[in-house]
């Protein structure tokens, strides 16, 4: 029997398998299957999640492990932030220690436990990086530019100014109205853009802004691979990037800046370091479920014998959601 955890960060919902625990660990195929079966709405388990998160052990210096990201529909995302809090908690628990390393499949990132976010919501500070707005690494083409900062795109949605950053998986972002938040034009959007299209070849994690007050922004996301998610805590950390980039006045590098989402709430540190930038994003890292699977059920991709067992922490967590909603009215 091996155990796996149903997670989430800020209701970004995970599935987390720790290869290091099998008799035999899964093949890239069988680890593929898996992922696509698990986190289907109909016919997975639990109504299904966002991606599976895949922890393996790691030679890097102060690695504790590594992870590797399967969204839904199996193809595999370079990084995910609310996911990599939940995969810290995870090893940090599992070793004893509260600040590491996490080999992820562009770059070694920092994690540390934070305070938690509220009564019994632990809480962990991912490093996100490296970040990047060239066109080759997003990647895009056919906009006529080789970056992407605050420009109209009118093939995209007319009336709205885009940027596209690395971080390093690809995001584009629009600061909008509260009306424009709530329209179809991001559903819109993103499906064109994660559809085979002639500008982001590889598709593209969208997700909308609108400024709430100096330093609080309310993003939503539509993500690659996945579709409309509760929470992207990569999209919100690169979103905050684009934030204190485009609208300087209202947004503070070094400063937290509260991300309210669907799903909750994140903070984030936006730094710039010779023309260098990195992101904290910090937030809640929740254990729903630990669910126990006999090893072979899994190499089979069988999750008929799953033994189901609630943690209890999610009342905890919706509390602390309870108590932001008179934090985002302006
Ligand atoms: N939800 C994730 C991002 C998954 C990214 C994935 N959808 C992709 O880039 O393909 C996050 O919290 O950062």
């Amino acid at each position: 029997m091996v155990q796996l955890l149903k997670v989430h960060g800020s209701q970004n919902k995970f599935f987390i398998l720790d290869q290091t625990e099998l008799k035999t660990k899964l093949s890239q195929p069988e680890l593929v299957a898996l992922a696509k079966h698990i986190t289907a709405p109909g016919n997975g388990l639990l109504d299904g999640a966002d991606g599976l998160l895949v922890i393996d052990s790691s030679d890097h210096q102060d690695a504790l492990g590594s992870m590797q990201v399967i969204n839904t529909d199996g193809s595999i995302a370079s990084m995910c932030g609310n996911g990599l809090r939940t995969v810290s908690r995870y090893l940090s628990d599992k070793f004893g220690k509260d600040a590491f390393k996490v080999e992820t499949m562009d770059s070694d990132l920092d994690v540390h436990r934070e305070a938690d976010l509220a009564d019994d919501v632990p809480t962990f500070s991912v490093e996100i990086s490296p970040v990047s707005f060239a066109k080759e690494n997003l990647p895009f083409d056919n906009l006529g530019t080789d970056t992407l900062i605050n420009k109209e795109v009118p093939q995209f949605a007319p009336g709205l100014k885009f940027t596209a950053i690395a971080v390093p998986n690809p995001h584009l972002i629009s600061f909008v109205d509260e009306e424009t938040m709530h329209s179809k034009t991001l559903g819109q959007l993103g499906k064109m853009l994660n559809d085979p299209n002639d500008y982001f070849p590889d598709g593209v994690n969208v997700s909308f802004a609108q400024i709430l007050d100096h330093n609080k922004l309310f993003v939503r996301t539509y993500e690659r691979g996945v579709g409309f998610t509760n929470a992207c805590g990569t999209g919100m950390s690169a979103t905050s990037l684009a934030f204190c980039l485009n609208h300087p006045d209202v947004a503070d590098f070094d400063e937290v800046i509260s991300v309210y989402n669907p799903g909750g709430m994140v903070k984030t540190r936006v730094h710039s370091r010779d023309d260098t930038f990195s992101i904290d994003l910090i937030g809640n890292a929740t254990f729903t479920h630990k669910i126990e699977i006999p090893d072979d059920d899994l190499h089979a991709n069988n999750l008929d014998h799953a033994k189901i067992t609630e943690t209890g922490e999610q009342v905890a967590y919706l509390k602390f959601v309870e108590g932001l909603k008179s934090q985002t009215v302006k």
